[in-house]
């Protein structure tokens, strides 16, 4: 019988639909290719689901997650739901089902691609051969500590939330950090603001607990205003970085611009049980409906998935080759096209894919 894995898709909003409509076909290929059955339904979430339903996580949409192997997003929010409250955004529902599902590290990988050295800000000798990874702690920090509101005081508005880390929070990506750096370049750049925040000095207190255990990497400590900096003077030299959630949304980011363009860059949400394939970027409004924007960061995310739970890893190689291999043969979505390079829209960019594999 064939092997037969439940993904639970979710588009969202502004150009979600479109990029996961390409995912879909590439990942109709792989099983075609592999002789395996992926059984895919989908759900609502973001402003989709707020239009649908009222609520930016719907239930249903969390049992399905829970029903499943792996879950697969594209991207939520737009100006339509900009104006609702910090609770109610299409926002809110991707916090959620990240926390409800305890996804606590978010894996963002960059790497610079040959083929795209032009597309990148910064100069060639500067760019070729990064190959980092962003670990990302998801489910803490400033995103979900408390106290946080807003109210009035002394006659005026404020608004406050509270960055907040405890130990066993810190101490399981720190684990993960250093697992993964050992199976990579064996450096661990952890990243905080120790010099002006206790929250900061008690992560880098734990950091170097675990470390303890791992003497075979090497830590490095950095602030985040130098982190910025560094990543784009020399980001050649950073192997793994592990930082906190508010730190890493804005390091991975950068890391997506510096190796050519946000789309171009996939991610894993995992914890113990769960896990949550979505891209780095956002559902872009300005280019949504168009089918110009490119799949390539959310069909790399399918690609992790394909590696991370399903451990499929030749499927996952095949894909991550044949978006090198399309590149080469030079298709290009609008936002990497260089002059002498092909432009193709969203569909053909996963058909270019899709022949290569
Ligand atoms: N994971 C997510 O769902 C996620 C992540 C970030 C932002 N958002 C939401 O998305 C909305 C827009 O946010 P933003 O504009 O700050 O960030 P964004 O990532 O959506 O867009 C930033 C810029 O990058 C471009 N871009 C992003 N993805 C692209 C792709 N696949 N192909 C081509 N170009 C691409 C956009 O056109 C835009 O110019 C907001 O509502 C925001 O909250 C969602
Ligand atoms: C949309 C938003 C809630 C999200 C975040 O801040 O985590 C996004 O920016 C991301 O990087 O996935
Ligand atoms: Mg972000």
């Amino acid at each position: 019988m064939k092997k037969e894995y439940k993904i639970l898709v979710l588009p969202g909003d502004g150009i979600g639909p479109e990029i996961t409509k390409a995912t879909l076909e590439v990942l109709k290929a792989i099983e075609k290719k592999y002789d395996v059955k992926f059984d895919i339904k989908e759900g609502l979430i973001g402003g989709a689901a707020i239009d649908e339903t009222g609520d930016p996580l719907p239930e249903e949409t969390l049992k399905l997650a829970k029903e499943s192997d792996a879950v697969l997003l594209a991207a939520v929010g737009g100006e339509k739901w900009d104006n609702l409250p910090t609770d109610k955004r299409p926002e809110k529902g991707l916090l959620r089902i990240r926390k409800e599902l305890d996804l606590f590290a978010n894996i963002r990988p960059g790497k610079a691609y040959t083929a795209l050295l032009d597309a990148s800000p910064l100069k060639e000798n500067l760019i070729k051969g990064v190959d980092l990874l962003v670990i990302r702690e998801l489910t803490g920090g400033i995103y979900f500590g408390e106290p946080r509101g807003i109210e009035e005081r002394n006659g005026e508005k404020v608004g406050y939330n509270t960055m907040i880390y405890s130990e066993h929070e810190i101490e399981r990506i720190a684990k993960l950090a250093f697992e993964i750096a050992r199976t990579r370049r064996k450096k661990v750049t952890s990243v905080d603001k120790a010099n002006v925040l206790e929250v900061s000095a008690v992560w880098r207190e734990v950091v170097n607990k675990v470390w303890a255990n791992y003497q075979d990497v090497e830590l490095e400590h950095m602030y985040v205003d130098n982190t910025a900096m560094q990543l784009v003077r020399r980001p050649k030299d950073f192997d793994v970085i592990v930082t906190g959630n508010l730190f890493g949304d804005i390091i991975s980011d950068e890391a997506g611009a510096l190796t050519g363009s946000l789309g171009m860059l996939p991610s894993a949400s995992i914890g113990e049980r769960y896990a949550l394939y979505e891209p780095v970027h956002g559902s872009a409004p300005d280019i949504a409906g168009k089918n110009i924007a490119n799949p390539t960061a959310m069909i790399l995310s399918a690609a992790m998935m394909l590696d991370i739970t399903f451990k499929m890893h030749d499927a996952a190689k095949d894909i991550q080759d044949a978006v090198e291999k399309a590149l080469n043969d030079g298709y290009r979505t609008a936002d990497i096209w260089q002059p002498g390079t092909k432009k193709v829209n969203t569909d053909e960019m996963a058909q270019a894919i899709i022949e290569k594999l």
